[in-house]
């Protein structure tokens, strides 16, 4: 960490905005963090009790952090997931970063997200089922953890191979994923339980305990069940699936991979990656990999349920592409719903999912005319940097257009940035980007949806998350009968937004 009085004498010749902040809820940092950023345009300097971070929301000055692999080690607040993720890809530094990154790249290979699509047709129709249920009863209902459940459905389908239903059945694992997610966010606002004996002594670390040995006595039993069943078939399919060589009979396969066999695969016999990499690799996956894109579809169905034109245009270009065939979307079908995919962009754009990520100076670095002295925390605020009104004019407005190709080709390429940007950005990307498309496909081929709350009655939680309250209208073929005002359901407040 930096100490005070480097930091004070190096940025302080050319005097940057010093702030004392307390973070109480993610909401209030929110509001704080993208008022500050309009105060202070260029860079500020966030002091958290004794510790001070360089907040910079500008997309020259994310270019000069995030381009190339001088700045590449995230900062110390990592530290507070390594108890569940241990080292693994978003928590590593140095070689061993290098060496995983290299490693797991070929995971997400399209031929395997090829793969995965049939996993988030199957989860979309558990989702659309729960919702028309709910839709048909009328009443009051809250679409948030609808999606949330379908995302981690998904999660646990891809990165384990594991059908726990998430999205109907109670599951002590889901339970303490979530409370672990909440866990770790309590304990990184609360300066007090920084150091590890305060935290061991309080009743949330006594809490996060229990839950750490919930999560990994499962990832432990999924991993040991999966290595039993690996045989020389899955691992000669794995080792077609990862070069492209995979052809039609595989395609068809009854077995399918997830994650989990990719690694299993890649340890060559728990020589290059061992039990505890494998297990700290699936872990992350876990946590990366459902929060986010559930924030991300809450968003973008909540801003295109409060825009009735852009929903006639998602509308208009799912029927053109499906009209009334009522098959599962394919690649080729996804590809051509360029305006859907636009939609999530600009909800990515305004809330993005991270919505702050951190990096440790490796050296002093000149930004404009401040210097930045070695070791300092350097955060990204993505929500300021989205709403540069040079870059995007009037950014709070929802306008999904943005992002076709002709009105984005001349942007700076570190002026959006929710999935980071430079050799480590998230390694999910498309996985995310596929996920989301597919699940709001089949949301708005059954459903005209109603926001019956304002942007700002929404408030982003933990990873961006908002609170929810949709309405929806159950809409398709021979359904239009039950279309009227009647069938929108108001949701109620999600607990967070209160
Ligand atoms: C909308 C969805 C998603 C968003 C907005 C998102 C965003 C991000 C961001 C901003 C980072 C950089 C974080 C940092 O520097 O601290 C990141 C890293 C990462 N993400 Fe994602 N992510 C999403 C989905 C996923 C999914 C689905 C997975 C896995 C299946 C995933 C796995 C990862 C991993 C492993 C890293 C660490 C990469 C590295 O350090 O090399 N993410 N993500």
């Amino acid at each position: 960490m930096t100490d005070y009085g480097q930091y004070s004498d190096s940025v302080r010749p050319d005097p940057s905005p010093q702030v004392i902040v307390w973070r109480t809820t993610e909401y209030e940092w929110h509001l704080q963090t993208l008022g500050l950023a309009k105060e202070y345009p260029d860079i500020f300097v966030l002091w958290l009790a004794f510790k001070p971070q360089l907040v910079i929301h500008k997309a020259e000055y994310a270019e000069v952090i995030l381009n190339g692999m001088k700045h590449i080690d995230k900062s110390p607040d990592y530290k507070f997931l390594h108890p569940w993720l241990g080292t693994g890809l978003l928590t590593s530094t140095g070689d061993k970063w290098k060496s995983r990154r290299r490693m797991l790249t070929p995971t997400f290979h399209f031929n395997i997200l090829h793969d995965f699509l049939h996993v988030f047709n199957k989860k979309s129709h558990i989702l659309v089922e729960k919702l028309k249920d709910k839709a048909e009863k009328g009443g009051q209902f809250n679409l948030f953890q609808d999606i949330a459940l379908c995302a981690l459905d998904i999660i646990l389908e891809t990165a384990m191979g594991k059908v726990i239903n998430a999205q109907s059945a109670d599951s002590e694992y889901v339970h303490a994923v979530y409370r672990m997610s909440n866990l770790t966010d309590i304990r990184m606002r609360q300066p007090w339980m920084w150091p590890d004996i305060l935290f061991n002594l309080s009743g949330p670390g006594r809490e996060y305990d229990e839950k750490l040995k919930i999560l990994h006595d499962f990832t432990n039993s999924v991993i040991s069940d999966r290595l039993k069943d690996f045989d020389s078939i899955k691992s000669e399919m794995i080792r077609q699936e990862m070069s492209g060589e995979a052809g039609i009979g595989l395609r068809d396969k009854k077995v399918r991979l997830a994650f989990l066999d990719m690694l299993i695969f890649m340890s060559d016999n728990l020589t290059k990656l061992s039990f505890e990499d494998i297990r700290e690799e699936v872990d992350t996956f876990m946590f990366g990999g459902h929060d986010t894109t559930a924030a991300g579809m809450n968003w973008a169905i909540h801003l295109i349920g409060a825009d009735p034109e852009c929903q006639a245009k998602v509308h208009e270009e799912i029927d053109s592409v499906f009209g009334q065939d009522d098959r599962d979307p394919t690649m080729e079908d996804l590809k051509e719903l360029k305006y859907l995919e636009c939609c999530i962009k600009e909800a990515l754009r305004l809330f993005p999912s991270v919505p702050v990520f951190a990096r440790t100076a490796s050296e002093d670095i000149r930004l404009g005319k401040y210097t930045i002295p070695k070791d300092t925390s350097v955060l990204l605020l993505t929500p300021a940097l989205h709403r540069d009104a040079n870059v995007f004019p009037d950014p709070e407005a929802f306008i999904p257009e943005r992002f076709l190709l002709e009105n984005s080709r001349n942007r700076h390429p570190y002026s959006y940035v929710p999935f980071s940007a430079g050799p480590r950005n998230c390694i999910g990307q498309k996985f995310a980007l596929l996920e989301e498309k597919t699940v709001l496909c089949h949301l708005f081929r059954k459903f005209t949806v109603k926001s019956c709350q304002t942007r700002e009655e929404l408030r982003p939680g933990s990873g961006g998350s908002p609170g929810m309250a949709v309405g929806y209208q159950i809409r398709g073929p021979g359904l239009e009968s039950q279309s009227g005002p009647n069938q929108f359901i108001i949701a109620p407040l999600c607990p967070n937004s209160t």
